[in-house]
């Protein structure tokens, strides 16, 4: 069932009685669709933006869905400013039409037929503003996201980035105290990207209720997001401000995200012995489950066995070559040791003559590795 009110539910958002759940989002999740279960806690205080990472079918959209009330909870909780929005166990449940929740879905795309400026009046008017208000509320809302101008255009007049301009501001206007995003920016161009990404930061931060906002894009997450929520298979596995997860990845995923190797293993005071196989020289002492990672600018590539004082040095083959703006990620595989990525130059590719196949030497320094306790949950 999806966003379907129940005629016999009782509608308390507007009983003034304390939940006592607190500002912005509190939500607990435990969700189950066919064979997937999500389980999750997701809390954003007022002025947060969240981004929810994770590999497909990890359960973005389930959650997503949830709070918009797409989904209809079985359990759980979900409260936006001390208000319940859905509490099966008390019979709460808030259509989503009545909830102060702003989306910018890619399914909720723009009314083709109105204007830019009807598109964003639209959200004022539904929630009951008379039509002369909502335009000038939603006219102040287009100015804001730099798209006054273009008041009078249809939506197919538009190019995507200003698209998603009028999106988020039809999403804005309605003031609402939760914005959710799935994929904002996932429809443009690169160029348009670098340009509504920082816009969509700004507003976002302007906006000073909780956001969150669903991405497959690491970049996004870190320059739009104040905390980073990564969920796989409906499970939280780490939930940290951006630089702690570049710096600190709790699985691989997020560290092949964020580009870091990342191994986990038990540690042996200046020694890891890896779980996958393999042994990795380490400078912090390390006992215990650890993980160990370290990133791909630290590791060079030689062809020949070289010679210095790097601790951990081994024979491998290149399993994969990738362009990364400025960099090439080398993949180098070898039977008894980890996996690795290292980032050399293109003219480091061209001079060692590093292709798919070539044997090659890694190295690092046990001081480019960073340690931390393993356990994830
Ligand atoms: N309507 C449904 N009925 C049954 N199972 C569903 C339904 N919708 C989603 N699922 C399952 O729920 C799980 C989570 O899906 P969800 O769409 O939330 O993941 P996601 O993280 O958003 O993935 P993606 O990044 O691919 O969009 C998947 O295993 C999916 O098959």
């Amino acid at each position: 069932m999806t966003g379907t009110p129940d005629p016999h539910a009782t509608d308390r958002s507007h009983d003034p009685r304390e939940t006592g759940l607190g500002g912005g989002l509190t939500a607990y999740l435990p969700i189950s669709r066919g064979r997937f279960r999500l389980e999750a806690q997701l809390d954003v205080p007022p002025g947060q933006v969240v981004a929810l990472i994770g590999p497909n079918g990890a359960g973005k959209s389930t959650v997503l869905h949830a709070l918009a009330g797409l989904l209809r909870l079985r359990d759980g909780v979900i409260a936006l400013d001390g208000r319940l929005l859905d509490e099966p166990a008390s019979g709460t449940f808030v259509p989503p039409q009545r909830r102060d929740v702003g989306v910018v879905f890619q399914d909720y795309l723009l009314f083709p037929h109105l204007s830019a400026l009807e598109n964003v009046a639209f959200g004022p008017r539904a929630r009951g503003l008379a039509r002369g208000p909502a335009r000038e509320e939603a006219r102040t809302w287009l100015e804001r996201v730099g798209l006054a101008s273009h008041a009078g255009s249809r939506p197919a007049q538009l190019s995507g980035g200003q698209a998603q301009r009028v999106a988020l501001a039809r999403a804005l206007a309605t003031r609402p105290q939760l914005v959710l995003l799935d994929e904002p920016l996932a429809a443009l161009d690169a160029g348009t990207r670098l340009e509504v990404r920082s816009d969509l930061a700004r507003h976002l931060r302007e906006f000073g209720g909780s956001a969150v906002m669903v991405t497959h894009d690491p970049l996004d997450a870190m320059v739009v997001a104040d905390r980073i929520v990564v969920l796989e298979n409906g499970q939280i596995v780490q939930d940290d401000a951006p630089a702690e997860v570049a710096r600190a990845p709790r699985t691989e995923y997020v560290a092949r995200l964020v580009g870091l190797n990342l191994h986990r293993g038990q540690g042996d005071g200046a020694t890891v012995r890896l779980d996958a196989g393999g042994v990795l020289h380490v400078a912090d002492a390390a006992a215990g489950p650890v993980l160990v990672a370290f990133p791909p600018t630290s590791v060079t590539v030689h062809r020949h066995q070289p010679e210095g004082s790097a601790r951990n040095v081994w024979r491998g083959t290149i399993a994969g070559l990738e362009q990364h703006a400025h960099t090439i990620r080398v993949q180098v595989a070898a039977p008894e040791h980890p996996p690795v990525l290292a980032d050399v130059t293109p003219a480091a590719v061209a001079e060692l003559e590093l292709a798919v196949g070539a044997d090659v030497w890694v190295s690092f320094k046990a001081t480019d590795t960073h340690v931390y306790p393993g356990a994830t949950h």
